[in-house]
C-alpha cells in the first residue's frame, strides 16, 4: 500500500510514528511543510522537516517534541556571549550540526529535497520525507506589536511572541511561485490513501495545500483522503492552532476544520470520542466522519489512530 502524508511538526511526526508501526509494510511517502523553515545565524533551519526526520529516526527529544536528545547548548551561549541572537530561539549544538550539512550543501547548488534525502540517510526515517517545495517559502504572519502593524516571521509569532497576540493574516510568502518538490506531484498520483495527520491545518497541512499542483493533485487523485482533527474539545491537542485558525475566520472546532478542508479535499475525518456530537455536522457537509479516541498518549494509540484513518479510507473507497 502506498500511503501519502502531509505533515507539519511535532503532530505529525507522532502520527507518522503510529502510522509506521500499524502497517510496516506501507510505502510511506511525507510531503513536509517547508513554511516554518527560518535562516539563523547564516543557516537554514527547517523544523517542521526535522521533527519528522528526528521523530522516526530515533534521535528527537522526546520531552519538547522538537529539536535532538541528549542536546548541549554551549554554541548558543557562546554566540550570546558575542552579542549575537536571536536568543529566544533554542538551537542546540547536535542540532546546528544539521543545519551546517544543510546549508552546505545547499550552498554547493543541492536543491532541499537531495539535502532531505541526504540527511535521511543518517536518520533512516523508514519513510520517504520530501519537502513540499525546494522553492523558499516563509510564512508570515501580520499582527499589531505596540501599536504598529507588521508582518513577523512565523518563528517569531510562535516562540518570542507565544501566539501571545492575535494574528490578523497568516501569509505564507512565495508560495504563490513555488513548484511542488521533484516526487511530489508523482507521489500524489500513484498514491492508493492520502491522510492528513492531527497537524495545524493553517501553517502546516494549509502551506503545502497552497503550493500551487498540489492541492488539485490531491483532489484529483481519486483515491481516499483522511483527515485526522487536531482539534479536541473546541482545544488545540498541542501549539496553538485556534490562533491562527481565527486568522483565516475558523472557529476552533473539529467540525469547523473540516469544513474549511471541504468536501472537495476530504473524503472521511476523524474526531475526537469528546467530539461525537460534531458527526452529523461534518456528514452534513459531505464528508464521512467517525469519532475514535485521538490522544497520541503513547505509540499504540498513535497506531490505533492510523488504523482508523485507514479503516475509514476503505469505507469510503468502497462507498
Ligand atoms: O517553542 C519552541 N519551539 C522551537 N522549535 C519548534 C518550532 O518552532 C515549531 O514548533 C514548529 O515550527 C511548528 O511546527 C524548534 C524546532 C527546531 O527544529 C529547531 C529549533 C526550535 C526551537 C524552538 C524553541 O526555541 N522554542
Amino acid at each position: 500500500m502506498r500511503i501519502v502524508v502531509l505533515a507539519g511538526g511535532i503532530g505529525g511526526a507522532r502520527f507518522l510514528r503510529g502510522l509506521r508501526a500499524a502497517v510496516p509494510d506501507a510505502e510511506v511517502t511525507v510531503i513536509g511543510n517547508t513554511g516554518d523553515d527560518i535562516h539563523l545565524f547564516g543557516l537554514k533551519v527547517c523544523p517542521d522537516l526535522d521533527t519528522v526526520m528526528y521523530t522516526l529516526g530515533g534521535g528527537i527529544n522526546e520531552e519538547q517534541g522538537w529539536g535532538r536528545s541528549e542536546e548541549t547548548f554551549h554554541l548558543k551561549e557562546e554566540l550570546a556571549a558575542y552579542g549575537v541572537g536571536p536568543e529566544w530561539f533554542g538551537l542546540g549544538d547536535r542540532d546546528f550540526a544539521t543545519h551546517i550539512v544543510r546549508t552546505q550543501m545547499l550552498g554547493a547548488g543541492y536543491p532541499l529535497s537531495a539535502v532531505t534525502e541526504a540527511l535521511c540517510d543518517r536518520w533512516r526515517p523508514g519513510v520517504r520525507l520530501l519537502p513540499m517545495s525546494d522553492d523558499r517559502v516563509e510564512t508570515h504572519v501580520a499582527v499589531e506589536l505596540d501599536g504598529e502593524r507588521k508582518a513577523v516571521h512565523f518563528q517569531e509569532y510562535w516562540v518570542r511572541l507565544r501566539a501571545s497576540v492575535p494574528a490578523e493574516a497568516v501569509v505564507p510568502v512565495g508560495a504563490e511561485q513555488a513548484k511542488p518538490a521533484p516526487g511530489v506531484l508523482e507521489a500524489i498520483a500513484e498514491a492508493d490513501v492520502i491522510l492528513f495527520p492531527p497537524s495545524n491545518p493553517v501553517v502546516s497541512v494549509g502551506t503545502i495545500l497552497a503550493v500551487p499542483g498540489i492541492r488539485e493533485a490531491i483532489a484529483e487523485a481519486g483515491v481516499p483522503v483522511v483527515g485526522l482533527s487536531p482539534i479536541v474539545g473546541d482545544a488545540p491537542v498541542r501549539g496553538m492552532a485556534d490562533k491562527v485558525l481565527a486568522a483565516v475566520g475558523v472557529e476552533s472546532s473539529a467540525a469547523a476544520v473540516a469544513e474549511h478542508y471541504g468536501s472537495g479535499l476530504l473524503d472521511g475525518w476523524l474526531v475526537d470520542t469528546v467530539d461525537e456530537g460534531a458527526v452529523g455536522r461534518v456528514e452534513e457537509a459531505g464528508i464521512r466522519c467517525r469519532a475514535v479516541p485521538l490522544m497520541m498518549t503513547d505509540l499504540e494509540a498513535a497506531a490505533q489512530m492510523a488504523r482508523e484513518a485507514l479503516a475509514l479510507a476503505e469505507e469510503v473507497r468502497v462507498a
